[in-house]
């Protein structure tokens, strides 16, 4: 699978009304995984405007057709710079952004820039007309595609967080290749349900070898569209690329769930989920149908009936078919943050961190050695209290 084959597969993806959209049987996967995107982005704005950084410059690498310009704009942040390799996508994301310029009623509205690049080939840096590093670098289901050799993924890399700023991220969302082989492989090579499937290109070598680091292709249908072939982005690799190659350090990886888990505890994440339709009401409302099958909501009637049981009198309960939840559960939501160098030292500072390097290295002589001060710290006392006596004596002899 070329990057060219990817381009061309984006490309040819029509652009759907709201309409269209509300009839989707993902639906609410759709806005679930939008609602992980902003919360993503709330919190490392959080990150950032505890380190003084109101207005930030984003990166927004893979951008497709511009989904999410407006999270940017709620961001506040100063510029945004659009990037991907299907030029279709990015005319789109430019049309979007234009519109939003058009209907924007304040004095500022961010600027952007628009470029058609291949991040697995070409380097970003000699593109950008504005060159200033980014704070936010984000990778929104995108990065994996690069995993198609060792090279493309390198490169993509360098391109993602190659001009942050010391102390900027680098956030995304990608799927999760340990759930995603453990599904395939309790299927016997293939997982399927009513919203996805996942198929690999070498069924043999996913039941019987280890996979390999670069070039584990997979099959990844959603909702019934034929897909365009994905590669397994092992996170732990990432990581140790990011870490020891780019002076990168973690803050956080969370699988969908466990970061739905924490964004829903705060009143904040509960109130974005439910303007941005994140959940299913179930049982619906009067004339409306549940997303999914009946049989899809088994989980959501027993924890709804719990309730009820334990005195809360609840008509309905939020939720996703048990489909999307599995299609949800097939990802993974990161951080990682690029080091600071640290502060020049004072160099009484250096001579106090040396003394106490060295006392930690070796205590025992560090006790001897002050013993032997103190030996001759109380040697030296004694002798000249010693002459001050015998001066005392003179004085007083002579005065007699
Ligand atoms: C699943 S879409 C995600 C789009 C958008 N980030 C979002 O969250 O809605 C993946 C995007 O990655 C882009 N992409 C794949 N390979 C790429 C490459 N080598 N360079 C730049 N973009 C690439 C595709 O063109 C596509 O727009």
């Amino acid at each position: 699978m070329s990057s060219e084959q990817v381009a061309e597969h984006y490309n040819a993806v029509k652009e759907v009304g709201v309409e269209k959209r509300t009839e989707s049987r993902i639906f609410y996967m759709r806005n679930f995984n939008n609602w992980v995107k902003s919360m993503l982005i709330n919190e490392i704005l959080g990150h950032l405007r505890q380190d003084g950084v109101q207005f930030p410059r984003v990166l927004d690498i893979g951008c497709g057709k511009g989904g999410d310009l407006r999270k940017w704009d709620i961001a506040r942040v100063s510029s945004v710079t659009m990037t991907d390799i299907a030029d279709v996508s990015v005319e789109q994301a430019k049309g979007r952004y234009e519109e939003m310029k058009d209907r924007n009623r304040r004095n500022f509205f961010f600027p952007a820039e628009f470029i058609v690049a291949d991040s697995t080939k070409d380097d970003l840096m000699e593109k950008y007309a504005n060159k200033m590093p980014f704070d936010i670098s984000s990778c929104q289901f995108s990065l994996h595609y690069s995993f198609c050799d060792e090279q493309s993924a390198r490169t993509y890399i360098r391109n993602a967080v190659g001009n942050l700023k010391p102390g900027g991220f680098f956030i995304g969302t990608l799927p999760d290749a340990n759930r995603i082989v453990w599904a395939a492989r309790q299927g016997n090579g293939m997982f399927k349900n009513a919203v996805c499937s996942i198929t690999f290109e070498n069924t043999e070598q996913l039941l019987n070898e280890q996979l390999p680091h670069f070039g584990a292709k997979f099959h990844f249908t959603l909702d019934e569209q034929v897909n365009c072939p994905e590669f397994l982005a092992h996170f732990s690799l990432l990581q140790k690329i990011l870490v020891d190659e780019f002076d990168m350090d973690l803050v956080f990886v969370r699988q969908f769930p466990d970061a739905a888990k924490k964004w829903m505890a705060s009143r904040e994440g509960r109130e974005l989920a439910s303007k941005m339709r994140a959940l299913e009401k179930y049982p619906p409302f009067p004339g409306q149908n549940p997303s999914g099958e009946a049989d899809e909501y088994g989980y959501a009637e027993e924890q709804l009936k719990k309730m009820n049981e334990d005195g809360n009198k609840q008509k309905y309960i939020e939720c996703l078919s048990k489909s999307e939840w599995e299609a949800v559960c097939m990802y993974l939501v990161f951080a990682f943050r690029k080091r600071k160098p640290e502060p020049e030292k004072k160099p009484e500072e250096e001579v106090k961190e040396a003394e106490e390097d060295r006392k930690r290295k070796c205590p025992a002589e560090d006790e001897a050695a002050g013993d032997e001060v103190l030996e001759k710290r109380q040697k030296t006392e004694e002798e000249e209290s010693g002459q001050e006596q015998g001066k005392d004596n003179g004085e007083q002899g002579g005065a007699e």
